[in-house]
């Protein structure tokens, strides 16, 4: 982060992507600090056992008084509650307000936290808490460019961001990379499986599998080839590669990636109230 002053963040939620965000911007030294309310003293004591400087609470009415940033970081299926039961304090305040939640629209948040508030939308990923996360955000008009800097230097300390101009378009952002580390995490399970299955041990078998997985990413983001080109260079004709891709493609990966990713926007969609377009025709 580049804020010289402190910034007072609040997170209402304090479950997995709250703890991933909150790691990675501990680890990467922002000047924050750090509220974290959540009903669970259980989920709390996690907070307080891995970050002691963080200051937490089961009453969010309290952790939002003194917030410059509000991170609504609860389930959508409870957000209307949470934001409702929150409106009159955050409108003494009128602190920018940033949702992770998957789906839910900014015009719902606006009308339950009782309208004219700055909203960013934000659309992470777990690999925050490693300061690898990938971010797609979305700002309302009532956002201004310090509030928009500061929403995007929270989460650049945690990995990188794309902003967007059309919320609709954080229906694909969630599909593709909010939902997709777990698409990466079901492959490398898939692959240790069959690895353990040759006999490697489980360690072996999730070196090669992991080292593997990161090699690749981190060669497809530095370098300039496409992925198709990569893999290109890895498929030698006739050779083992070439057996394991043909296998693969012959089962329909391409296809099933595809229907994956639509189920994934399509499930964004139903959480933000509207109908998925297949469901409208
Ligand atoms: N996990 C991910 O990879 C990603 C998640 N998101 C979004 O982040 C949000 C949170 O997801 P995730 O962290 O996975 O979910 P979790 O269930 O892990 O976290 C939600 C937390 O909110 C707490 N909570 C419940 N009720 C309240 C309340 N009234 N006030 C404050 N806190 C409350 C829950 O407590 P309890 O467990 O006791 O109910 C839980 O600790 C979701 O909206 C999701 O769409 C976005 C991108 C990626
Ligand atoms: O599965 C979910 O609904 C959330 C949003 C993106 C990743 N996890």
């Amino acid at each position: 982060m580049t804020t010289e002053n402190r910034t007072n963040i609040t997170f209402i939620g304090a479950g997995n992507m709250a703890r991933s965000l909150i790691a990675g911007l501990i680890d990467d030294g922002a000047s924050v600090d750090i509220t974290v309310a959540d009903p669970s003293e259980e989920q709390l004591d996690i907070i307080r056992g891995q970050w002691p400087a963080c200051i937490t609470t089961t009453d969010n009415a309290q952790a939002v008084s003194q917030a410059d940033l509000v991170v609504l970081a609860v389930k959508p299926q409870i957000m209307q509650m949470v934001c409702e039961a929150l409106a009159s304090d955050i409108q003494e305040r009128k602190p920018l307000i940033m949702s992770i939640a998957a789906g839910v629209s900014e015009s719902s948040l606006n009308t339950w936290l009782g309208g004219l508030l700055p909203i960013v939308r934000c659309m992470p990923n777990t690999p925050a808490l490693v300061q690898s996360g990938m971010s797609g955000l979305y700002a309302n008009t009532r956002v201004d460019e310090e509030q928009r800097s500061l929403a995007e230097s929270v989460m650049r300390a945690v990995g990188m961001v794309l902003w967007f101009d059309d919320e609709d378009m954080l229906h694909a952002v969630t599909a593709v990379s909010g939902s997709g580390p777990a698409y990466f995490f079901l492959v490398m399970e898939a692959m240790q499986r069959s690895a353990e299955g040759f006999g490697l041990s489980e360690e072996e078998a999730r070196l090669l599998v992991v080292q593997t997985a990161f090699g690749a990413a981190k060669l497809a983001l530095e370098s300039n080839d496409s992925s198709a080109e990569l893999r290109k260079k890895v498929t030698s004709k006739g050779g083992t590669t070439e057996a394991a891709i043909n296998q693969l493609q012959a089962s329909g990966l391409e296809n099933t990636f595809d229907l994956a990713l639509k189920a994934a926007a399509q499930r964004s969609i139903v959480l933000s109230g509207n109908k998925p377009a297949i469901e409208k025709s």
